[in-house]
């Protein structure tokens, strides 16, 4: 069959256009009468080619465990917990399967693009795909079985092997270069759970109770229409356990961790392709958010700007600097970005979180955080009892102990967040025992209300002097104000100055 068609493809430019068309259309027919197979291709990345089809990955997983004992050469990976080692069929390679006692052809392939120019790497431009080839009496049921069958048990493997990743976004300048990278990944091995996370226990049963009603809502997201996602905004000082609780929710969903650094996206194009190239199973953090991106009161200050511009003389070099700074921050756009929270992407389907944390909540913009973008604000703040409990249990595995009453009251008194309750927990060397880390926690909370005593202090004097000063200045201004009275009464006029 392939003669016929080589014969053609030799001699078919001899034939006048319209002749030629007819027997194409002939020669088609005939192969397709006399070839008894079908053939069907899946794509790593169909269409614009930003994200990975599902399909090939599914039959990727199925060939690593089904073919593993056929195709003689195989790549191999490291999943779960760095222990087992799992299959696939290396590039242009060919194995067969059987369903139902029906043979199916597999076939591993790559395109390698032909251009002329030099690439840093070596990879870049291949495409891969696999084709799958039986005999067309079997079309209905490869199609609509066995097919499924291949995608289902594909999905099954991912997920029983799923090692969780952490991944970050890359720059755009280096998408295009070895395996077309939007995203770098490490294996996500944090070992933050709930159970070690320090926070008042019944707001702590509260999230974990939203986190797993979430996961476990995908019908009845599909039943209102909305899009299977959930925001959550993390604010609170530095070091009250924002990301490990990011960490902490991630193990427990068992979902991958999206780390979004907004400052090396472009605009919101890239933003989006980034987006719809996540994993179904993810958190989406955006950590900082005040500082990432000037997305905070941005309208405001684009008011402010124009009124500026309006006021300020047109100097070119002020002008020059100005552009080569915009040229180099990021274009993302609040409403670029709100546009994304609101679903279009999650068009795409699966779970997803979206995080933001931040120090400063009060500096967002409303429009970011308002309920059903941001659907849960989680305070993290300073360190409670109840939270001081946890940490005593995991740093030093206390239930309880008589210097507890004392660690109480002072908690009470004074603010020290978590971070730095359980460094001063933690036993500093081999000799420390219990008691001495819990004394030196004291110590540390007692030296930390002197100093807040001080500072209050500090600013109390501050605050008295600046009143005095203020009262002096009223006084000296009601005598400027007699003195003019008292000098139009007198002369009729108001001398100058
Ligand atoms: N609530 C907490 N429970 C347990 N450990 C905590 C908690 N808060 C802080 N820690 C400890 O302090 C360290 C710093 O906390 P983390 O990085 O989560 O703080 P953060 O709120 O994200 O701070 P930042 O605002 O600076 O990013 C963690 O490694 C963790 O060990
Ligand atoms: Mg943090």
């Amino acid at each position: 069959m392939a003669g016929v068609m080589f014969i053609w493809a030799m001699f078919k430019n001899y034939f006048p256009d319209e002749l030629r068309g007819n027997l194409e259309r002939y020669t088609h027919k005939l192969v397709s009468f006399v070839y008894p197979y079908i053939q069907i291709t899946f794509q790593e990345y169909p269409g614009d080619g930003f994200e990975r089809s599902k399909a090939y990955a599914a039959i990727e997983r199925y060939h690593g465990t089904n073919s593993a004992t056929r195709a003689k050469r195989l790549k191999a990976d490291i999943v779960k917990d760095s222990q087992t080692l799992l299959f696939s069929m290396d590039d242009n390679e060919e194995i067969t399967d059987e369903f139902r006692g029906i043979k199916i052809w597999w076939a591993s392939s790559t395109n390698i693009p032909r251009t002329q120019s030099i690439s840093l790497y070596p990879n870049e431009g291949i495409t891969r795909f696999y084709t799958v080839k039986f005999h067309k009496q079997h079309r209905d049921i490869i199609t609509k079985v066995y097919l499924n069958h291949v995608l289902d048990k594909g999905k099954e493997i991912a997920v029983t092997n799923r090692q969780r990743k952490l991944y970050t976004n890359n720059k755009s300048e280096n998408w295009n270069g070895y395996k077309r990278k939007m995203w770098s990944h490490i294996m996500f091995e944090h070992p933050a759970t709930f159970g070690t996370l320090a926070m008042e226990p019944k707001k702590k049963q509260e999230i974990i109770n939203d986190l797993i009603t979430f996961s476990k809502a995908k019908e009845y997201y599909a039943k209102i229409g909305k899009a299977w996602k959930r925001g959550y905004l993390l604010y609170g000082p530095p070091g009250t356990g924002k990301s490990t609780m990011i960490a902490a929710m991630a193990n427990l969903l068992n979902y991958d961790i999206y780390d979004l650094e907004l400052t090396s996206v472009k605009d919101n194009t890239e933003l989006r392709k980034l987006l719809i190239d996540t994993s179904s199973k993810a958190i989406i953090m955006i950590e900082d958010i005040d500082c990432s991106l000037d997305l905070t009161g941005q309208r405001e200050k684009k008011k402010k700007k124009k009124d500026d511009e309006q006021k300020e003389e047109k100097d070119p070099v002020r002008q020059k600097m100005k552009d080569d700074e915009e040229g180099k921050s990021s274009k993302v756009t609040l409403s670029g970005l709100l546009n994304f929270i609101d679903g279009l992407w999650s068009a795409c389907g699966g779970e997803r979180l979206i995080i933001f944390t931040t120090n400063y909540v009060e500096k967002l913009d409303p429009a970011l955080i308002r309920r059903g973008r941001m659907d849960k604000h989680i305070e993290l703040s300073y360190c409670c009892f109840e939270a001081f409990k946890v940490l005593a249990k995991n740093y030093l595995d206390l239930d309880s102990h008589h210097l507890f009453g004392t660690i109480d009251r002072l908690l009470e008194e004074t603010n020290m967040t978590p971070a730095d309750v359980a460094e001063n927990l933690m036993p500093k060397s081999a000799e420390e025992d219990a008691e001495t880390c819990l004394n030196n926690l004291i110590k540390a909370l007692e030296t930390a209300k002197e100093e807040a005593r001080l500072k209050a202090e500090e600013e109390e004097k501050l605050k008295a002097e600046k009143e005095v000063e203020e009262k002096e200045q009223n006084v000296e201004k009601v005598e400027d104000e007699k003195t003019l009275v008292k000098d139009v009464k007198e002369n009729g006029v108001i001398k100058e100055g």
